[in-house]
């Protein structure tokens, strides 16, 4: 039987079984095998298309990136058009022509990328066709904005939260606080630092690392507030994608005011319309908020610092995340820092790699 058909028979299982505490465990055991044969299915794909990617799919990534994700006909190119220099023809993606359209976004000095993702995510989960291609490029997003369309039902939200959900891409979520270690030998040791409060427990876990063929590990769970399927996601973990998303309403010109006024008060929410530009100040503004964006400029030896031109990274970035920005082996390359800004304690301060960088900071980089 092959991946695909397993997927279906567990979840077929899992929709036939009825949930209530005698069936916990049962349900739990079933989730985790679910997550392990998706994992195994992406990790097919991955290699048979040679890493990811796919067609027209690899973008090269510079600097922070936010992907839009949405159904056909939300809005997305309208907006790509509307914030980004790239003006993306307002076109319809046939199923065969799947290319992704990198805009960048220029706000407050910095550039950022925005990667218009097809609207074919649907199916991923299943392996079907191309999704996995946009799903596996959303992973590489620091945020993820979710276009909607106003005038639609709430399902176009929830279709895709699931979509991605099933794939390993977490929205809006913290990484669990469980410390998970594979061991060679001494058993499988599991510790609470206070009583667990749901069917997360000594039972559930075990019988999981027993089905993961797992009989030596350490396991920690620092929450009580941890479920089984958090615990799944960290046996998981290199398939688990941990992203902010914010959700843009698109076409609010086209709804009642007390319908704007409801969407408006959802969490991580705004909205706007591109045909009317209403809202894009705010969106860009919340882009740049939800990024948590910090610039550095660097500075070369005996001249003054490019101003124009900032390298972007997350706040609290270290030196290392500042050269793997440039480049992948960069920091292979690196010696020392002289950072001049407010992270440094007396300006230059000679740093290593570790050093953590403020917004507007200098930085003059040597290399070996
Ligand atoms: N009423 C209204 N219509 C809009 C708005 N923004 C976009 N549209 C219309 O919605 C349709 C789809 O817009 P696109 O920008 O092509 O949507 P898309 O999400 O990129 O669609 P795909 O390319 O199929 O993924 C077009 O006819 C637009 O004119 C808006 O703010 N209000």
């Amino acid at each position: 039987m092959g991946i695909i058909e397993k997927i279906k028979q567990i979840e077929e299982e899992m929709a036939r079984t009825q949930k209530n505490k005698a069936t916990e465990y049962h349900l739990g055991l079933l989730k985790g095998k679910l997550a392990r044969y998706r994992q195994q299915l992406i990790a097919e794909e991955s290699a048979s298309s040679g890493g990811g990617g796919g067609q027209g799919f690899e973008v090269a990534k510079r600097g922070l990136r936010v992907c839009l994700i949405g159904y056909p006909s939300v809005g997305k190119s309208s907006l790509l058009g509307q914030i980004t220099e790239t003006k993306a023809a307002v076109a319809h993606y046939a199923f065969t022509t799947l290319t992704s359209v990198p805009g960048v976004l220029r706000h407050n000095g910095a550039e950022i990328q925005v990667v218009d993702l097809p609207g074919i995510i649907y199916g991923a989960s299943q392996g079907k066709g191309r999704g996995r291609q946009v799903v596996s490029t959303a992973r590489t997003a620091d945020l993820i904005l979710m276009v909607l369309d106003a005038t639609k039902s709430t399902h176009q939200r929830e279709s895709l939260e699931k979509e991605l959900e099933s794939v390993g891409i977490r929205l809006n979520k913290e990484k669990p606080n469980i410390s998970f270690k594979k061991k060679e030998t001494g058993g499988v040791k599991i510790t609470f630092t206070s009583p667990p409060q749901g069917a997360l427990n000594e039972k559930s876990i075990k019988m999981l690392l027993k089905d993961y063929r797992i009989h030596n590990a350490d396991v920690l769970v620092r929450d009580e507030k941890c479920t089984i399927d958090d615990f799944i996601d960290i046996l998981n973990d290199s398939h688990c994608n941990y992203i902010k998303c914010l959700y843009a309403y698109n076409k609010i010109d086209a709804v009642s005011l007390e319908e704007v006024d409801r969407l408006a008060r959802e969490p991580n929410t705004v909205v706007i319309s591109c045909e009317q530009q209403l809202g894009l100040d705010d969106l860009v503004d919340e882009i740049w908020y939800q990024l948590n964006i910090s610039r550095v400029y660097t500075k070369k030896r005996g001249v003054k610092p490019d101003f124009s031109d900032p390298l972007v990274v997350r706040n609290n970035s270290t030196v290392q995340d500042l050269c793997s920005s440039i480049h992948r082996d960069f920091a292979q390359k690196f010696k020392y820092a002289l950072v001049w800004g407010s992270s440094a304690k007396h300006s230059p301060q000679k740093c290593g790699l570790t050093h953590k960088v403020h917004d507007e900071d200098v930085i003059t980089l040597f290399t070996k």
